[in-house]
């Protein structure tokens, strides 16, 4: 099981809105202008697996063989001649990952928004001057393709920095979703089969959430001394996985001190022990410390590239990918089944004219 958005469900859009505001803050320190702090986080805009056309700046949805469904400037819907223009046959090669930046997981959301309100502000901005690629201002040039990476790095440092994990802790009744069933579940899945946790977070940040899920704290304990911790929940924990790269070579092994959270020197070589943290290490070392092979696993993940695909391709997991939109898709399709339903027969009737 990977964590967060799995085990750790972050309440939307309080999270994103939390992430925005934090990329806009590191925007605006690296340079970007003030005015950018007025525009304020719209959960109804965003939605995941779009992609940033780094070429001209644009957002589009596409469907899985890559035909261009939609496509926005900023917040500006183009329609299907200018779309044309700019995408021939209405088609991009996905493939082309140096121009088309998927916006895969929950948490680009932000960064998903932010593409819009950058290029907003500075189409409408008077001081720059518009072209195709990108904006001039004097006799600079910012093209989309280096707000593509001043964004990506502004999203790591976010990450990276440990600012968004620490105002994440400081509220984590704001910013988690607790499932007072989770310890129930899991005993559950134990009862038939074994669980492991890896996670690309570090154990300081892992602990603590986990700790808020399962109502780990001390005073709990004292009261209560049967209590179990959360890591007993698991046969195996590992943190700093650095996915995708988990999938293939990974890095070194090594074991965490759960006392101090600090990493014990050298490569860890001896047998798994129950209620240990381990850092870093790889998928097939996974394998071996619980004793199973590829396809006996079921991984369950939120990052189709990131979790899924190359667990899949590369160790032949199973997979099972976690999608929370679904749950709204599906609503909307029940609760407008008449529409729909009245649309399709004017469709149908419309073909059977022409
Ligand atoms: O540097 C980063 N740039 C990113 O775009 C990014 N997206 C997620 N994360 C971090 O990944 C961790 C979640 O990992 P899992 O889903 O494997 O539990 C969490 O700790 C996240 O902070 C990022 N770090
Ligand atoms: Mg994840």
């Amino acid at each position: 099981m990977s964590c967060p958005y799995i085990l750790a469900v972050y309440r939307s859009p309080d999270y994103e809105e939390l992430g925005f505001e934090l990329l806009v803050d590191r925007l605006v320190c690296i340079g970007y202008p003030h005015e950018l702090l007025t525009y304020k986080y719209d959960p109804t805009f965003p939605t995941r697996g779009l992609v940033f056309d780094s070429l001209y700046g644009n957002l589009l949805k596409v469907d899985s063989n890559g035909n261009v469904l939609v496509c926005v400037h900023g917040f500006r819907f183009l329609k299907g001649a200018e779309v044309w223009s700019k995408y021939p046959n209405k088609f991009i090669q996905r493939d082309d990952t140096k121009r088309f930046h998927v916006l895969n997981t929950l948490f680009n959301l932000a960064e998903t928004y932010l593409y819009a309100c950058l290029v907003d502000y500075f189409t409408d901005c008077s001081r720059y001057v518009n072209y195709d690629t990108g904006y001039r201002h004097g006799n600079l040039f910012m093209s989309f393709q280096s707000i593509l990476q001043e964004v990506r790095d502004a999203m790591d440092y976010v990450h990276d920095s440990g600012c968004l994990k620490e105002k994440t802790l400081a509220n984590l009744d704001k910013y988690l979703l607790k499932d007072e069933r989770m310890p129930l579940l899991l005993s559950r899945i134990r009862e038939v089969g074994k669980i492991f946790l890896a996670t690309n977070s570090d154990y300081k940040y892992t602990n603590a959430i986990m700790s808020y899920l399962f109502d780990d704290d001390k005073d709990d304990k004292y009261k209560d001394p049967e209590k179990k911790t959360w890591r007993s929940y698991f046969d195996l924990i590992v943190v700093d996985t650095r996915k995708p790269l988990f999938f293939a070579e990974g890095t070194v092994l090594r074991q965490v001190n759960t006392d101090n959270g600090k990493l014990r020197i050298g490569t860890y070589t001896g047998p798994h022990q129950h209620c240990a943290v381990y850092s870093g290490g790889s998928s097939d070392i996974v394998c071996d410390l619980l004793g199973v092979k590829g396809k006996e696993i079921l991984y369950v993940g939120d990052h189709i590239f990131g979790d899924i695909l190359k667990s899949k391709k590369r160790q032949g997991w199973r997979t099972f990918l976690v999608v929370p939109e679904l749950a709204k898709e599906l609503s909307i399709w029940t609760e407008k089944s008449d529409l729909l339903h009245n649309s399709k027969r004017a469709d149908d009737g419309i073909s059977s004219s022409l």
